[in-house]
């Protein structure tokens, strides 16, 4: 059994974990808010989350370099209940790609956003909210985990048996998902709570027949693995690599396509650099994103640096 394969499974049970604390939280009715910097909220399911994963996947792997959006914690004790020692069997029993399959644990960066839509999750947009584990080897995002506790959430049934898991692992597939495309127009999903001039200037430049605006990075990569948007449109440094790791990872494996707003790859070495400076473009289809691509005015090019390779 690869190690990774063993990771991926270890992250699938403990996101579901995570999703539980979330719950667990926002029933509470005590978020424990924090503002970490302008537009930058933390709850008390932020921390929490990222201490079950964390505390998790450190346990089993203690040779893989994690990387948790909320930083280290430290001083905040796991609760015995909150470390997951369960491998998921629906991802032991598939066989991994050849290059993926004998890669050393000293080799995975896990990046962990325990909580994407964190803005929304605080306002009662529940659905926008997702749990987000990556994995990259060699810079690259290869695998991805994504748990969205509230999906078709309704207060009539039990919250905890509510929920989905997705994963994908690129040159495999997806599970827990149905890629679709949408049938017609040009649908722009974007941010709706980080917007800036930049953004909308972007945006019209490329004359959708629709823009959905939406919170998280996880949520509008799920739209487009689901059919319901063409592009995710984004030039703004905002996002940070535990936003775009595990999106990146399941969308390419269903087919689409991530990278900054130039077209270079998006790197998630362990000794990057946090933000995204390039800002974020995905399609659906990957043979899409040349189009978008184009499409990026020649301002907002100038506005956000170029860094990487292009793909
Ligand atoms: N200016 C910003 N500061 C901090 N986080 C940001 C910013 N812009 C985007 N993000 C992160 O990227 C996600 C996607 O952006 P948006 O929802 O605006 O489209 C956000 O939910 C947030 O992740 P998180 O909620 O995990 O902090
Ligand atoms: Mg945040
Ligand atoms: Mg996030
Ligand atoms: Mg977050």
């Amino acid at each position: 059994m690869s190690t990774l394969q063993r990771v991926i499974a270890n992250a699938v049970a403990a996101v579901d974990r995570a999703g539980r604390i979330v719950k667990e939280v926002l029933h509470s009715g005590s978020l424990g808010i924090i503002d970490k910097a302008q537009d930058d909220l933390q709850t008390e399911a932020d921390r929490s989350a990222q201490k079950c994963i964390v505390a998790s996947l450190s346990k089993s792997f203690p040779r893989m370099k994690i990387i948790g959006e909320e930083g280290a914690q430290e001083g905040m004790a796991a609760k015995d209940d909150w470390i997951v020692k369960e491998l998921d069997g629906a991802v032991l029993k598939e066989t991994l790609p050849s290059d993926l399959a004998g890669v050393d644990e000293k080799d995975i960066v896990c990046w962990v956003d325990p909580l994407d839509g964190t803005k929304e999750y605080t306002q009662g947009l529940l659905d926008h909210v997702t749990v987000l584990v990556g994995f990259a080897v060699g810079g690259k995002a290869v695998a991805g985990v994504v748990h969205q506790p509230f999906y078709n959430y309704t207060k009539q049934a039990d919250p905890f048996k509510q929920g989905r898991t997705m994963w994908g692992i690129v040159g495999l597939g997806v599970r827990g998902i149905t890629p679709a495309v949408p049938a017609s127009g040009k649908i722009i999903t974007t941010t709706r709570s980080h917007s800036s001039p930049t953004i909308n200037a972007c945006i019209e430049a490329m004359k959708p027949t629709e823009v959905i605006r939406v919170g998280g990075a996880g949520h509008k990569v799920l739209l487009l693995i689901e059919g319901q948007a063409h592009a995710y449109v984004f030039p703004s440094p905002g996002c940070k690599k535990w936003d775009t790791c595990a999106p990146e990872a399941l969308l390419e494996a269903a087919g689409g396509a991530l990278t900054d707003i130039h077209g270079s790859k998006i790197l998630y070495h362990a000794d990057v650099d946090h933000p995204n400076w390039g800002g974020v473009l995905a399609t659906c289809k990957r043979d899409l994103l040349p189009q978008y691509l184009r499409e990026v005015p020649e301002s907002v090019r100038q506005a956000l640096p170029v860094l990487g390779q292009k793909l």
